[in-house]
């Protein structure tokens, strides 16, 4: 029966072939909740709508007659390979889409050879998920692994999700800068958001006063009047945390995840962090701050290749992996793309959300006239504006 099972949902992928597709077929599959969570953003949306449709604006200038005939659109991350410049960004609770949860998300990124960013706020335990995602049936050699971090006003809270993601063999950790509070999210308020009781976060202990849901998603975290509060830390600083941060993280390296401005992105390099990603969480904090892709050149204009540049948000086709390491970017995260994989096959669903992503980045790249990562550069792209096109960027 199982079997049978897996061979409807194969056959359900195969006639998947766009994300958009995908993202359809996973609302049948999750309930409002879920969905609308997963789905959603801040306040009215414009962010999360601005960060895909950023991409339109954006005109590719292919080349031609230059044999495309050999295209290799793989790249490295931490001396590790990458079929493709695509990692997996953290999303919390996966198991709201599938029961193998985060799981499933690792051994598809690992079989792929992608990589992945694990949230604070996983329904998997940090250690299941780094075994999952560095264990390979495809890839030769160690896979990298990232953990998302939130710190909490309880600092011993946070010092032992490091001890512990040391231990497990992370890489490096992605420092969230764009949460000192979680934005406005109403459909969170009007579903009364709960992590339902069957499931339970794998990186706290039941005592740890962290929890997600009660009257709106983050009561329980900012709570003040619980016996045991911990909620997020909203006093980090640049001069003192970055250094404590350091200072409790052993070999891992330290990531900053939601840069927007080249001020910040300037301040990122002065405090010495390994790498940064250009991220407004998908539209789900403040909501009218710019679109990733917009906001990437400026960032990357500021970093001049002294530290990596990722970025994340509305990537939702293989073309819009290409505009965005066109435009400075040595990587993209994909978040919903995978959730709704997840949502709809399990690690099956994820990794046709990935072969997705591949194929079309690679057709891209040569009918672009591009033969390896390393030729996409601004020069490929043109701006649309209400005029027309600016030819040079
Ligand atoms: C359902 C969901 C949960 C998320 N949870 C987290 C999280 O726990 N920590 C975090 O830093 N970002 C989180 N994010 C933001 C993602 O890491 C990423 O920035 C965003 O999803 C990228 O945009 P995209 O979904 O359009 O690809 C979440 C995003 C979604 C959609
Ligand atoms: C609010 C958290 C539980 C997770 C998060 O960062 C998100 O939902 O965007």
């Amino acid at each position: 029966m199982a079997s049978r099972g897996r061979d409807e949902d194969k056959k359900r992928l195969s006639e998947i072939l766009s994300i958009q597709d995908l993202r359809s077929v996973s609302h049948s599959k999750m309930d409002q909740m879920a969905r609308e969570y997963y789905d959603g953003g801040a306040g009215d949306g414009v962010t999360l709508k601005d960060n895909e449709a950023a991409y339109d604006r954006f005109i590719i200038r292919p080349r031609y007659l230059r044999d495309v005939s050999q295209c290799d659109p793989s790249t490295s991350l931490l001396d590790h390979p990458l079929t493709m410049p695509l990692g997996i960004a953290a999303a919390a609770m996966m198991k709201l889409a599938h029961p193998d949860g985060e799981s499933a998300v690792a051994r598809a990124a690992a079989d792929f050879g992608s990589v992945v960013c694990l949230s604070t706020f996983s329904t998997t335990s940090l250690e299941d998920v780094h075994k999952a995602a560095t264990t390979t049936t495809s890839m030769s050699g160690k896979r990298p692994c990232f953990l998302q971090l939130y710190i909490f006003q309880n600092r011993e809270t946070t010092i032992k999700m490091l001890n512990r993601a040391m231990k497990a063999g992370y890489d490096a950790i992605a420092l969230t800068i764009d949460s000192p509070y979680i934005g406005r999210r109403y459909n969170e308020v009007r579903n009364h958001f709960k992590l339902p009781s069957h499931l339970k976060l794998g990186n706290f202990e039941e005592n740890s006063g962290v929890k997600v849901g009660g009257e709106n998603l983050m009561e329980d975290i900012e709570s003040k009047s619980r016996k045991q509060p911990d909620r997020y830390d909203p006093s980090l600083e640049w001069d003192k945390d970055i250094q404590w941060l350091r200072s409790v993280c052993g070999n891992m390296q330290i990531w900053l995840k939601g840069i927007l401005t080249a001020e910040d992105a300037e301040l990122a390099l002065h405090h010495g962090v390994d790498g940064i990603i250009v991220s407004n969480h998908g539209g789900r904090q403040l909501d009218h701050v710019p679109s990733t892709l917009e906001a990437l050149p400026e960032v990357v204009d500021v970093i001049r290749g002294r530290i990596p540049v990722h970025v994340d948000g509305g990537i939702r086709r293989g073309s819009d992996v290409f505009k965005a390491i066109c435009l400075g970017a040595d990587l993209c995260w994909v978040g919903r793309p995978i959730l709704w994989g997840l949502a709809v096959a399990g690690q099956d669903g994820v990794r046709r959300a990935l072969d997705i992503l591949l194929e079309e980045f690679e057709l891209t790249m040569k009918l672009a006239g591009c033969t390896h990562v390393k030729q996409l550069s601004r020069r490929m792209l043109a701006k649309r504006d209400a005029m027309g096109y600016q030819s040079r960027l």
